[in-house]
């Protein structure tokens, strides 16, 4: 099936060449919004979500809103959710919608609806799923991400450490729970990324060779905190074959920094998407301090990565 915009894999890739390997979260903690002189409401929300995207639009890679800091106000919040979802579509950075949706598959398949369908106030380029209800019962959602060239960033070694109870387990096939996931993303890649280059002569259609420079992504990607040290070798995970985008969530706030980054990732710094939302957040109110410490964290990641 043809999608009906560019792979987001290819997208992503291209944004970060452009504007450096970051993503900024908007994550309005009743803190934030109480130092920001911001009422912890909808028009709180309003105010602060769109002050933070008029800083970073069109400066860094992607933003990423976090879903539940909205369903905190209900029916009210979720609607400041789809706003900021449009404002953000609209200026052209991508929009990671951080909702970590993950359900039996004929329930992924309306968060598939919610979250990945053309139309749908709640679509973003990408949405945050988790895979702890069996990695197959992603199957709509990976669907629906290929079909409109959206994509995914599937749970795998996250940045909390109750995390690695679970993600470290070994599975009955003898590989950890965060292995298996790693693969399942990597042989999704590779069929992404072999149909791509099987387009590449044709009009339009975004390059994965790499001789436009830009590394080549699929558009299933992995969350993998930069706080989690050697976990990816101790739990088996080839972060290189994965071949798509690996959000690094930890950056800031969490305590990671550019010697994490570089560390945690090295063999596939180029896929990196550097997460950080208090770490950026925390300068505001005013644009042009969010503006500078989002440079600042941006810069730091691309020397990190680099
Ligand atoms: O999927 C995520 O973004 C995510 C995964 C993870 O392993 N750890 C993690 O912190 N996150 C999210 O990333 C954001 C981190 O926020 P800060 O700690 O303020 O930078 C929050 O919205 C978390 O929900």
């Amino acid at each position: 099936m043809t999608p009906t915009r560019p792979r987001f894999g290819a997208r992503l890739a291209a944004a970060m060449s452009a504007h450096g390997p970051l993503c900024v979260g908007i994550d309005p903690h009743p803190a934030l919004l109480a130092a920001w002189g911001l009422p912890d409401d909808a028009d709180g929300l309003r105010r602060f979500a769109l002050t933070t995207l008029e800083a970073v639009a069109g400066r860094v890679a992607a933003v990423k809103p976090q879903s539940a800091l909205f369903e905190r106000h209900g029916s009210r919040g979720v609607a400041v959710l789809e706003e900021v979802v449009a404002a953000g579509r609209g200026t052209g950075t991508l929009v990671v919608v951080d909702a970590k949706r993950g359900d039996i598959g004929s329930t992924m398949a309306a968060y598939a609806d919610a979250y990945l369908r053309d139309g749908s106030p709640l679509a973003g380029d990408a949405l945050t799923v988790s895979p702890f209800l069996g990695v197959g019962s992603l199957a709509p959602a990976v669907e629906a991400a290929a079909a409109t060239g959206r994509g995914l960033f599937v749970l795998a070694l996250t940045s909390n450490p109750e995390g690695a109870s679970v993600q470290h387990a070994v599975a009955p096939d003898g590989r950890s729970v965060a292995a298996g996931v790693a693969a399942y993303a990597a042989t999704r890649n590779a069929a992404e990324l072999a149909a791509a280059t099987a387009d590449d002569g044709r009009a339009g259609a975004p390059r994965v060779d790499g001789r436009d420079g830009v590394v080549a992504l699929g558009s299933v990607g992995l969350v993998v905190g930069a706080t989690v040290g050697d976990a990816a070798a101790r739990t088996g995970v080839d972060l290189a074959a994965v071949r798509g985008p690996l959000l690094a969530p930890g950056v800031g706030a969490q305590g990671a920094g550019p010697a994490e980054l570089a560390a945690v990732f090295a063999g596939a710094r180029g896929a990196v998407l550097a997460s950080s939302s208090r770490g950026v957040l925390a300068a505001g109110p005013a644009v042009p301090a969010l503006r500078e410490a989002a440079a600042r964290a941006a810069g730091e990641a691309a020397a990190a990565l680099a």
